[in-house]
């Protein structure tokens, strides 16, 4: 007997990370079978995987100089060893840019694949990875569904106002617009605010996700109304190894007299600026945090004084705030950053626990109950979203070829 099961890739930029869900009924937390990533991609590359229980099924590390491609070989290898009793009925993929056309998930053919292709230089960092996981994953199982999920889809609904740059109205319809992205992400956090945090989830809410890339999104009623990427993945918070938002002025300077061509800047800008680039020392905030060079501080200051007026932004977007949640690589393990950020976000009414801050772990709130804003770390789960994705579009039906064209109205 096998159990029919979803493989499901997440390829951000500094991390790879899967999930294997069994598919007998709408996928919940509860039917995951097995998880894991290989995180410190062009850091310190190392896969981790563990079973439902949390027990540990790899850790390895990878010599320096691996490239992403290896790393996503070795994990798809490393899955294949590990089908035991599992039959694969549909893998789902976190793509970050679906344009302005694909704002639904939907299930992978020739067509969708080049539309997704020619989005590559909106997202450089993600999108040939994203592209790379589906190609590889058809080599090895030509018959599997594929299905994308798109990091843009979220923000789809927010309205004209907040999607346009100021430029002429024509290169807003040919889609020069602001996306926003992290929507997977926000996603899954929105539909646990109003568990966690009754009324004010349903409220204003700012979810922070802290992560190699990071965004914010001003949510209400569980629905995104603003955020501060837009265009691609390089806008609002500075990142990583990006920038963040920056004045075009800057981009045409170092054109016209630095003589960059578009290679450079893109190299410039996804790669060599933001965390990195501002310290010299590492894009990781694991390991500015744990330096005590004056460059790694001023860095992580930064980094938290940029939080701080985004929060800005958006709380004015919103009319004030109810909550405010971190989510991400970041803003889940850091209590350091977000006590700073809060400390400096704290004229909006938010009043936190240091102890509760400390010692959160998994799903916590950890303002006090007098505060007028609730603060808490909700981890993010972008795999379950995806697998529930594939259950939308092929669940409940026979999973033949047929079926599945059929549940994706293609026939
Ligand atoms: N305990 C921690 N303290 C501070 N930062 C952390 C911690 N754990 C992970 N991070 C940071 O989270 C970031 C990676 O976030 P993640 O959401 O996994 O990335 P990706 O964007 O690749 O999905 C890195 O900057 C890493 O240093
Ligand atoms: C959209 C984006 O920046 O994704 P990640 O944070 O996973 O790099
Ligand atoms: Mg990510």
């Amino acid at each position: 007997m096998t159990t029919p099961a979803i493989l499901v890739l997440n390829s951000g930029s500094s991390s790879i990370k899967f999930s294997i869900f069994a598919f007998e009924r709408d996928p919940s937390a509860a039917d995951l079978v097995c998880g894991g990533k290989i995180s410190g991609i062009g850091v310190r590359a190392r896969l981790d995987a563990e079973n439902a229980k949390g027990e540990a099924l790899a850790a390895r590390s990878f010599p320096s100089g691996v490239t992403y491609e290896e790393l996503l070989g070795h994990l798809l290898d490393w899955i294949e060893e590990h089908l035991d009793g599992l039959e694969l009925v549909a893998a789902g993929h976190r793509v970050v840019h679906g344009g302005k056309d694909h704002v639904a998930p939907a299930i992978l053919d020739d067509s969708l694949r080049d539309d997704l292709r020619a989005l590559t230089p909106l997202a450089p960092l993600h999108q040939p990875h994203n592209l790379d996981a589906i190609d590889a994953l058809a080599r090895l199982h030509p018959e599997l569904a594929q299905i994308a999920s798109f990091d843009t889809a979220f923000h789809a609904g927010r309205s004209e106002i907040e999607s346009v740059f100021a430029l002429p109205a024509e290169l807003a319809a040919e889609g020069v617009r602001r996306y926003g992205f992290h929507g997977l992400s926000y996603d899954y956090i929105a539909s646990r605010l109003a568990p966690l945090l009754g009324d004010a989830g349903m409220g204003r809410v700012i979810v922070a996700h802290l992560g190699s890339g990071a965004s914010l999104c001003a949510m209400s009623r569980g629905r995104s109304v603003a955020t501060t990427m837009g265009f691609s993945v390089l806008d609002g918070l500075p990142m990583g190894t990006r920038c963040g938002q920056i004045d075009p002025g800057v981009l045409l300077y170092l054109m016209q007299e630095k003589r960059m061509n578009a290679e450079e800047l893109t190299r410039l800008l996804y790669r060599q600026s933001g965390l990195l680039g501002l310290s010299g020392i590492s894009s990781d905030m694991r390991e500015l945090l744990a330096s005590d060079r004056k460059e790694a501080r001023f860095a992580i200051d930064h980094f938290c004084y940029r939080a701080n007026r985004e929060i800005g932004s958006l709380a004015a977007t919103l009319g004030g705030i109810d909550a405010l949640v971190f989510t991400a690589g970041i803003g889940e393990h850091s209590p350091d950053i977000r006590r700073r950020i809060c400390a400096s976000a704290s004229w909006l009414g938010i009043e936190w626990d240091d102890d509760l801050n400390r010692n959160a772990s998994g799903e916590a709130v950890f303002s006090t109950p007098d505060s007028k804003v609730a603060v808490a770390v909700i981890p993010t789960n972008e795999e379950l979203v995806i697998a529930r994705d594939c259950w939308g579009l092929l669940g409940g039906r026979d999973n033949s070829a047929d079926g599945q064209a059929a549940a994706a109205g293609l026939q």
